[in-house]
């Protein structure tokens, strides 16, 4: 059964701790937090006051991905404000090894994210640095975009060098994930599952949250 991450970029920011307490009770393990910068992607989000207010109401994994050019900048910030997980993309600096190094040091766990046009060979030479790695299955930038199932090769590609390696880390996908895209991409080895627009903007958010679970069984 995957995991799940719901995305709060799709919840309802004057209720939010209304919606973080109902995915938490509903059962999903990881909450995924979009940081934006305007730059590496256009959108702008949250900084790290926003992990540091919502890191007290709730035990789920904090799992910060940062769409923010050269993210080593932040990635103290955002560990001090209490992230568990923290994602780096491998388009948004030329030193993916230390900005990694970097999260382990700040004590969180690293994570490595790519793009839909980026091939998994680009983060081969760190993945033993990782506890999770992400594999975008939409363009980043924005919620409730339409899933790309060429993702589903990579996520194939990605989990038979872990196998062939004996790696552990979670593998995450992330856009235009429902209880239908989901399935073939737990076939592959996804292991956690981000979704944003799926549950937040259903009538009954914790429905969603189990429907992903039974879908993935
Ligand atoms: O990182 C991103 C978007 O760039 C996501 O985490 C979105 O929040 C996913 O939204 P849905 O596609 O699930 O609506
Ligand atoms: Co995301």
């Amino acid at each position: 059964m995957i995991k799940v991450a719901p995305s709060i970029l799709s919840a309802d920011y004057v209720n939010l701790q209304k919606d973080i307490e109902m995915v938490d009770q509903a059962g999903a393990e990881v909450l995924h937090i979009d940081v934006m910068d305007g730059a590496f992607v256009p959108a702008i989000s949250y900084g790290p006051g926003w992990v540091k207010a919502i890191r007290p109401i709730t035990k789920m994994v904090l799992d910060v991905h940062m769409m923010v050019q050269n993210p080593e900048r932040y990635v103290e910030d955002f560990a001090k404000a209490g992230a568990d997980i923290i994602g780096v993309h491998v388009e948004a600096t030329p030193h993916i090894h230390r900005a990694l190094q970097m999260i382990k040091n700040a004590g969180a766990t690293p994570e490595v994210v790519i793009n839909p046009g980026t091939p998994v060979a680009m983060i081969e030479p760190v993945l033993d640095m990782v506890g999770q790695v992400l594999i975008m299955t939409v363009n980043p930038g924005f919620g409730g975009q339409k899933f790309l199932p060429s993702s589903v090769d990579k996520i194939a590609e990605l989990n038979a060098i872990k196998e062939k390696k004996g790696y552990d880390f979670d593998i995450e996908i992330d856009g235009g994930v429902n209880n239908e895209t989901v399935v073939d991409c737990a076939k592959a080895g996804a292991t956690v599952a981000v979704a944003g627009s799926y549950v937040f903007n259903a009538d009954d958010p914790a429905a969603k949250v189990q429907a992903l679970k039974d879908a993935t069984k």
